[in-house]
């Protein structure tokens, strides 16, 4: 066997093989990384280095950047708070972080403070973009929107970094309702042109007479949580209310005694529009001139909703024309508009400065709901509001929990078993379990085992959020199988086997039969256990570090291997042979609390009776 030694600042190897540049990077990568908590892992950038205690904010912010967090420098949690957060909000936040509120930063400003931040709390004000997300250089967890639009927050560069986003979905849906329907009534009613009218000195009771509500149709378009407390309202007042929602359960519409309708249908019959949908590629202006021109004429519309639904320059053609007889918006494109804005200046339009959320009560409840789905996230729970991240039941996480473990160690073991040099392409996960496939939420154990693939031989950080996109980018195709077995119904999982095909291992009794490189384990105990390597069965509990050697099966091989590293002051903390048949090929599979040197290394190679072995860091 030939000898080499590792670039790595600690020597990791056996000196049986040769060291690519791919497995250095995997050996030095995983020799630095530190445990943390299982669901911390899931949900945050991993931080390898310590950072030194700073005094000033100044000097804070220039010493900050890189994937470096609050845990690891031993520092409270750090959250930036953005925008006016209710007290309540901001007391459960300085409980446990660190908290600036820092209101009408530049661009600038805000990607200089995000690198030192591990949270970062938004209303619709601030502008989170790839540039802002990039400038956390990894330290950002989670971005909280305390509100429920997220069109201000560049999703996919947050997800392609693995920052979690969480907003507060429920909290402020009253009060956008109840704004909506004062807006519509303000409308019709002429109140602020005419309340503008009578402050200037003027009585101008004919000039103001308004249009009825009861009896017209109203089309509320996004038949969400808001469009339906708006229906609802709308309802008691007498309206006849239609909904366009193409997502939206015909049943839960027609509880509130709202017809579900096309779009066309929608604005072509209805005396108001009031509009609910997010804002989104498929939504963004929606409303134009075509839609305008399918209006009655004469409609009223409410825009509580997002600016961009609506070209605002085909409104002003719409209202110029008299096709649209009034608007009341409190959104818009840009916001705040520019003082000359004919669509605000126009003597028909309601405006007012995106409030419908700003009531006292919906923004105490956002700041708590919002502070508590950060701290969550930044304590390495999955969040219920998670936006970019898969939803995981609780009680299924805790279920999973050791079975996340376990499919981590299997990712990271797998990899190690590729000789450098040849690129993974295909890893298969297959899962056996008691429960039929519905009945087994996988997504984060396959996250699990794709962060144990790729982390060790990337520098990219993969978490539950970028899992499948940093896979997909880095032309790996995980695919799963999940098959029933007779096993206990009370496990989730009776085992996971990682395969990986089209590559050659360091470790040729890792190949199974049928081709791939496959390991398999089980949880025992609660703790994840290699079962198997190859064609051969082990039983070894997944900890410290492991040498797998294959020999001639024969007396004696586990004495000598042990004094061995019993020379080397290296404890075997447990020991497992598997063989194919008596005296033929055997297994044997060592885990060690120490670090072997290369001596061991070199001498355990050197036993006539060992063909081949891998050393293997968990
Ligand atoms: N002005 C303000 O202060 C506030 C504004 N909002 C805005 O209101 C929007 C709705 O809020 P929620 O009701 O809480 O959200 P939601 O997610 O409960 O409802 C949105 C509804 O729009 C539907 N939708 C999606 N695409 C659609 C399309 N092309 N056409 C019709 N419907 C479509 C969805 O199926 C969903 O039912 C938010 O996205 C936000 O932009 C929300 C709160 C306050
Ligand atoms: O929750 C939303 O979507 C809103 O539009 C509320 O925005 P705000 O938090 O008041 O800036």
């Amino acid at each position: 066997m030939a000898s080499s030694a590792t670039a790595c600042t600690k020597p990791i190897l056996p000196s049986a093989f040769t060291v690519s540049e791919t497995e250095k990077s995997i050996l030095c990568h995983v020799s630095f990384t530190k445990p943390t908590p299982i669901l911390q892992k899931l949900s945050h950038a991993n931080n390898r280095q310590r950072v030194n205690a700073v005094k000033t904010v100044e000097q804070r912010e220039a010493s900050c950047g890189g994937a470096r967090g609050w845990e690891e420098a031993g520092e409270k949690a750090r959250i930036l708070v953005s925008e006016k957060l209710g007290e309540a909000g901001l007391r459960v936040l300085r409980e446990f972080g660190e908290v600036e509120c820092a209101y009408e930063l530049t661009a600038e400003e805000l990607c200089r403070k995000i690198s030192c931040c591990d949270a970062l709390i938004v209303r619709s004000g601030t502008k989170v973009t790839r540039e802002v997300l990039g400038a956390a250089k990894g330290r950002l967890k989670v971005v909280g929107r305390a509100g429920v639009g997220i069109d201000n927050v560049d999703l996919q560069a947050a997800t392609e970094l693995g920052c979690l986003v969480v907003n507060a979905p429920t909290a402020n849906t009253i009060a956008a309702a109840e704004h909506a329907i004062a807006l519509l009534a303000a409308m019709a009613r002429n109140v602020s042109q005419a309340d503008a009218s009578l402050k200037a000195g003027k009585w101008q009771r004919s000039k103001y007479v308004g249009v009825s509500m009861v009896g017209k149709t109203l089309a509320v378009m996004g038949f969400g949580k808001v469009g339906s407390e708006v229906a609802r309202r709308a309802k008691g007042l007498g309206m006849h209310v239609i909904a366009h929602d193409p997502y939206a359960p015909a049943d839960r519409a027609r509880a509130i005694g709202v017809d579900l309708v096309s779009f066309d249908q929608a604005i072509s019959t209805a005396d108001f529009v009031s509009l609910h949908m997010p804002l989104t590629p498929t939504t963004n202006k929606v409303f134009n001139d075509n839609t305008f021109a399918k209006m009655k004429k004469g409609v009223r519309i409410v825009n509580v909703a997002r600016g961009g639904v609506i070209d605002e320059d085909a409104l002003v053609r719409a209202l110029d024309s008299g096709i649209v007889a009034q608007a009341a918006l409190d959104v818009f494109t840009e916001e705040p508009p520019s003082k000359d804005s004919k669509l605000v200046q126009h003597e028909n339009v309601t405006v007012t400065p995106h409030l419908g959320a700003s009531t006292k009560e919906a923004q105490e409840g956002v700041a708590i709901e919002i502070a508590e789905a950060v701290l969550g996230a930044l304590k390495g729970e999955l969040s219920a509001t998670a936006v970019n991240a898969p939803m995981v039941a609780p009680e299924v996480l805790s279920e999973l929990a050791p079975y996340v473990v376990l499919a981590e160690k299997l990712g990271r073991l797998a990899v190690q078993l590729v000789s450098g040099g040849s690129g993974i392409k295909s890893v298969k996960i297959l899962y056996r379990s008691a429960r039929g496939p519905d009945d087994l939420d996988t997504r984060l154990l396959r996250a699990m085992v794709t962060k144990g693939i790729i982390e060790p031989i990337s520098n990219t950080i993969v978490n539950l959020v970028n899992a499948d996109f940093i896979a997909k980018q880095k032309g790996l195709r995980i695919s799963e199988e999940k098959v029933v077995v007779d096993s206990s119904p009370e496990q989730p999982v009776d085992s996971i086997q990682v395969q990986i095909s089209g590559v050659e291992s360091k470790f040729a009794s890792a190949v199974s039969e049928s081709g791939p490189i496959s390991i398999e384990g089980k949880v025992k105990f609660g703790e994840p256990h290699l079962t198997c390597v190859g064609s051969f069965d082990v039983d070894v509990s997944l900890e410290g570090n492991l040498i797998l050697c294959r020999q001639v099966d024969q007396p004696g091989m586990i004495g000598i291997v042990g004094n061995i590293l019993g020379d080397q002051n290296v404890n075997v903390s447990f020991m497992s042979v598997g063989r194919t048949s008596r005296r033929k090929k055997a297994i044997m599979a060592i885990g060690v609390d120490e670090e072997p040197n290369t001596d061991a290394l070199d001498n355990i190679g050197a036993v006539p009776a060992i063909e081949e072995f891998v050393f293997l860091k968990l």
